[in-house]
Formats: structure tokens, sequence, C-alpha cells
């Protein structure tokens, strides 16, 4: 069904191309951040979990060059937030590159089937990309871990695709805090997918005269840039669970259990965090695989912490839905319905503290995290890790009714050297812009 040709080619400096002069394509997106608010690790192994859609996104503008633009005939990848930004040449007359390459490795990937392709099969490819840039200096590791996702969801998904693509121009940056458990790498996967599909649609719209519907996009498609962000996520999470990515690309609020189901939650009031850095740098890679060395050491033991934190997220679940009903309840007075929605965020916030314990339990705190915990539980509020853990962000649940002053306790934790910063939870996901 698909012909595996497109025309990658980074073999040196290049004459300058003819630009398609006509319709130059272009498109900025953004996607947000995350913060999971229960389940994280136990997810894994097919708990439910309950992520939140953050206010802070990621950026992405790309577009193919206009009609005699001076370096058109390069493709230029700026990652502002790492410090990397690279020239590559593609020799757009080759419509056969992708074959040329290496013919057995995209032949059973389809662009409807991010489950067919497989990051390790394209390892030597990529690389060889990789080492073709135009910088001198060796890339850092999470310079690397991003270019390598970046050609990977680029050659495996033009790859799969009948398409010609040409010299572009590609910018992202971010609002979210890297490597700390807010979802940079699945925001980052999710915005690369969602273009690369976008363009590859594009072009094939374009050759059926179809209208050009960039800004709609419809469920199913979400669907598919979410699996294809999933696949490339395993880049640097080893096995993710799926949850990052599906938040990233839907925004709001969601229960999720792996391979099995997705439920964006109803909220009609914003949820607001109190959102704290620990600084210290976290791997999520090593703690998933902590978590699974003690499984395995434990099983019986670390087998019924995971059912308790499914139970957190199940109940967890029932009163945010509860919390939402009271909040559109119109038989309650307004006392009665601010005294049912303490009495929800006071259960929220002992879930918190359940959840975070037993997170402490699977060795996966810090003991910055533990500071944070504590200075948060001396100013009345429950803090928790979010994420990976062993380092990255805190959260607190800010109650609608909380009478403290919240930046008292933003003073103390500065003091201690984390920067604290109150957001609101459940905003868009995936937006074109
Ligand atoms: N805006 C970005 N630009 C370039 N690379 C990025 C960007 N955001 C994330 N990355 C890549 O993702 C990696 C961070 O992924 P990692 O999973 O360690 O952290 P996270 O996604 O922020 O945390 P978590 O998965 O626990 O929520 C970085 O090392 C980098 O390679
Ligand atoms: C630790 C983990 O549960 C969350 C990382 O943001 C891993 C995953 O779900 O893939």
């Amino acid at each position: 069904m698909h012909n595996h040709s497109a025309s990658l080619d980074v073999d040196g400096d290049r004459p300058e191309h003819s630009i398609d002069c006509q319709n130059p394509f272009s498109l900025s997106l953004s996607v947000p951040g995350k913060v999971i608010l229960f389940g994280e690790h136990s997810v894994v192994y097919g708990k439910l979990a309950i992520a939140a859609s953050l206010g802070l996104r990621t950026k992405f503008s790309f577009r193919e060059y206009k009609p005699n633009e001076i370096g058109n005939n390069k493709v230029y990848i700026n990652l502002k937030s790492i410090n990397l930004m690279l020239y590559y040449y593609f020799d757009v007359r080759s419509t056969n590159c992708t074959e040329k390459i290496n013919p057995s490795l995209s032949k059973n990937v389809t662009l409807d089937e991010p489950e067919t392709a497989n990051h390790e099969q394209f390892r030597t490819i990529i690389d060889d990309f990789i080492k073709k840039n135009n910088t001198s200096t060796p890339l850092s590791q999470v310079q690397y871990n991003a270019l390598y996702s970046l050609f990977y969801l680029l050659i495996v998904m033009v790859g799969s695709s009948n398409i010609d693509i040409k010299p572009f121009h590609f910018d992202v940056e971010t609002d979210v805090t890297i490597s700390a458990g807010l979802g940079s790498s699945a925001s980052l996967m999710v915005g690369i997918s969602a273009v690369f599909f976008r363009y590859i649609q594009y072009k094939i719209l374009k050759k059926d005269n179809k209208e050009d519907t960039v800004k709609d996009i419809s469920k199913k498609d979400l669907d598919l840039i979410s699996r294809w962000a999933f696949s490339a996520e395993k880049i640097i999470h080893g096995t993710p669970s799926g949850l990052d990515n599906t938040i990233c690309t839907f925004g709001s609020v969601v229960e999720y259990r792996k391979n099995s189901s997705m439920k964006l939650m109803e909220m009609h009031h914003k949820l607001k965090v109190l959102l704290i850095n620990s600084n210290v740098p976290k791997d999520t890679k090593a703690l998933v695989a902590k978590v699974a060395a003690l499984k395995q050491k434990y099983p019986t033991v670390v087998d019924n912490i995971l059912v308790a934190m499914d139970n957190i997220s199940n109940t967890a679940a029932q009163e945010l839905v509860k919390l939402d009903e009271t909040y559109s309840s119109k038989k309650l007075a307004t006392d009665e319905r601010d005294c049912e929605v303490g009495k929800i965020y006071n259960r929220l916030e002992d879930l918190v503290d359940f959840n975070q314990n037993l997170l402490r339990s699977l060795q996966v705190s810090h003991p910055s995290l533990e500071t944070i915990c504590g200075i948060l539980a001396d100013g009345g509020l429950h803090g928790k890790l979010t994420g990976a853990g062993g380092g990255g962000y805190a959260f607190a649940i800010v109650p609608p009714n909380f009478n403290k002053n919240i930046s008292n306790i933003i003073e103390v934790l500065n003091s201690h050297g984390f920067d604290a910063k109150l957001t609101d939870l459940g905003g868009p996901g995936l937006t074109f812009t």
C-alpha cells in the first residue's frame, strides 16, 4: 500500500534548489507540559493514573522556504531551549533516499500504525544523520536525545509516506523545565509528531487538490499523533506507560490506564497548584528501572503498594467527579457548596499524602523533595513529587478556601533554594496557532 520514498539526503553542500513557489508549507503549534496528580510509576504496571496539562507550553514553528529565500537549500533546526542550532543539506531531487539508505527498514512501517515502527531498527541511519551536522563541538546527551528523536520521527513518518519533502526551517522552544518531571520530552515528541503528520497530510491533500485544513484536527488524528509521540518517547524513557504523551496531546485532566482506557475529565473550575522545583536532576528511565528492580526483589510487597496506589487514583477520580458536580450543582446554597468543596479538597489532600508516602516507600523520593513536603506541611499544604521523582518537581493542590498567605510559603521555599510558582491545571492540549 505504501511506497517508501522520501527524499532525505544529508550529503554535504548542495546548490540551492527551486522551492515549491506556489504554496510553501508553514505551521505553528504548541503543546503543554503536564503534572501527574496521582499514579506515577504504578501506571507503568497497569494501575490508574490522573494527570493534568500545564499552562507552560512547548512552541513549534515549521516552514518550507519561501521562493528565492537565502539559504533555501538547507534544513535548519533550532532547538533553542537546549542551545542547539544545526544545518543539514537535503537533496530534494532524490526521491528514493530512505530506500537508498536501507530498503528493508521502513518497508513495514505505515503512517496509520506507529506500532509498526521501532527506533532501534533505525539507530544506524539516525546516527548517520546526527554525525553529519554542521557543529564541531560534540553533542551533550540532552542534545543527542532530542536530535535522535527528531530524526527518528522524520525518517520513519516521512519514510512511510509517498511524499517529496523540501528543505525546511524548524524552531522549537519551551517554557517547560526540561528533565524535571513536567513532561518536557512528551511535549516535544507530541509537537514534532504533529508537525510531521500535518506536513505529510498537507502534501497528500495538495496532491489531491483538496482544501488545506491544517487547523482542524480530528480525535482520530490526535490519537495517531499521540501514538507516534509514544513511539518516540521510548527513546528517552525506555518503557513509558503512554500517560505523558496522552495528557500532552489531549490536555485537560485525564484518567489513564495503560493499554486500556483514557478518559478526559470535565473540570468546570480549574484546579490550582503550587509547583516547586527541587532543582535536583533526575533520570526517568533509571527511576522506572529502579522500581522494576524493587518489584523483582520484593514482588508481593511492591505489588501491594501498586494496588494501594491504584486505589488512591480511583478514589481521587471519584473525588474530582464530585468536585465538578458540586461546583455545577444549582441545588446548593453558596455556603453549603463551599463547605462541600472544602471537604472534597481535604480528602484530595489526604490522598496526596498517601501517594507521596507510598512513592517514598518505592524509593523514588529524594531528601530535597522531602524538605519541600515538610515546608508545605508547615504552611498547611500537602505536597507530593510528580513524574518520575528522584528530583524534579513537587506540587501541592491549593484549595480555593486556603486562607494562609501563599506568598509566605513561597518565600520559605525560595529561602531554601526552591523556585515555586502558582499555576492552573487543565488547559488545552495540542493547539495550532
Ligand atoms: N524543548 C526541548 N528542546 C529540546 N529537547 C528537549 C526539549 N524538551 C525535552 N527535551 C528532550 O527531552 C529530555 C528530557 O526528558 P525527560 O524524560 O528526562 O524529562 P521530562 O520529560 O521533563 O520529565 P518526565 O518525563 O519525568 O515528565 C531532554 O534531555 C531532551 O533531550
Ligand atoms: C514514572 C512515570 O510513571 C511517569 C513519568 O512522567 C513513567 C511513565 O508513566 O512512563
